[in-house]
């Protein structure tokens, strides 16, 4: 089992969002987090990737199995698109980064500084730093946002290509990605009923 999430509460600012959250990943596998705005689906794939603690509820993964991709990208600005995944990698004791350069077409960019990027040329060099990783369970929160139609079927191959060797993935999206297989996990039925927690998140307010 690559991820197994049981019983799971969550809050954020200090109100409890979502309880009784439970299901499991196994390895090639893609589970789909969908519920309307505001549902709690960012503060749960921030609670799984052991970001803020859990109201109550358990999250078993294996030790340093999962990488976390969130709206903030995480990019340095001032170094070039090879230089961000260079750093990545040697972070995450991998070498060669252009599998992931090509993956996401970002070969003709490799030496522009990633602050000159656009918002889609970023997005992708976020999610090019998943593949460098070599972490087996992702966790995607909106990947796609800001991505063109191409750059999405290229998200959705690289996801395919990551789930057909084993790796798997937990992502909140709004959009169909056409990823093969993968199951949909509706959280609206999970909403909490308002009770107020201790403000245990506010550093991350
Ligand atoms: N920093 C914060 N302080 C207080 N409340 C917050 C904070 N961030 C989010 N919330 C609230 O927590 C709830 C859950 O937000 P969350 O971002 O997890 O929802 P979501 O399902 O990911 O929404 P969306 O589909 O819009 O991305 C929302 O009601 C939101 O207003």
């Amino acid at each position: 089992m690559s991820l197994e999430v049981t019983d799971l509460s969550i809050a954020r600012g200090g109100v409890r969002v979502l309880e009784g959250v439970s299901f499991t990943l196994a390895p090639g596998q893609a589970l789909v987090l969908r519920g309307p705005n505001g549902i709690g689906k960012t503060t749960l794939l921030r609670t799984v990737a052991g970001l803020q603690p859990p109201v109550g509820g358990t999250v078993r993964a294996e030790p340093e199995s999962l990488v976390y991709a969130g709206h903030a990208d995480g990019i340095k600005a001032t170094l070039s698109v090879s230089e961000n995944l260079s750093f990545w990698a040697q972070v995450f004791g991998k070498s060669d980064i252009s599998p992931a350069l090509e993956a996401f077409d970002l070969t003709p960019l490799a030496d522009r500084a990633a602050g000159m990027l656009s918002a889609g040329q970023k997005r992708r060099l976020g999610l090019a730093r998943l593949l460098v990783t070599g972490r087996p369970v992702w966790v995607l929160d909106e990947p796609t946002v800001s991505l063109d139609r191409e750059a999405v079927a290229m998200f959705a191959e690289v996801v395919g290509t990551h789930l057909a060797g084993g790796g798997s993935a937990l992502l909140a999206t709004h959009i169909d990605l056409g990823i093969d297989g993968a199951e949909v996990l509706d959280v609206a039925p999970f909403r909490a009923r308002a009770t107020e927690v201790d403000d245990f998140d506010e550093a991350f307010l």
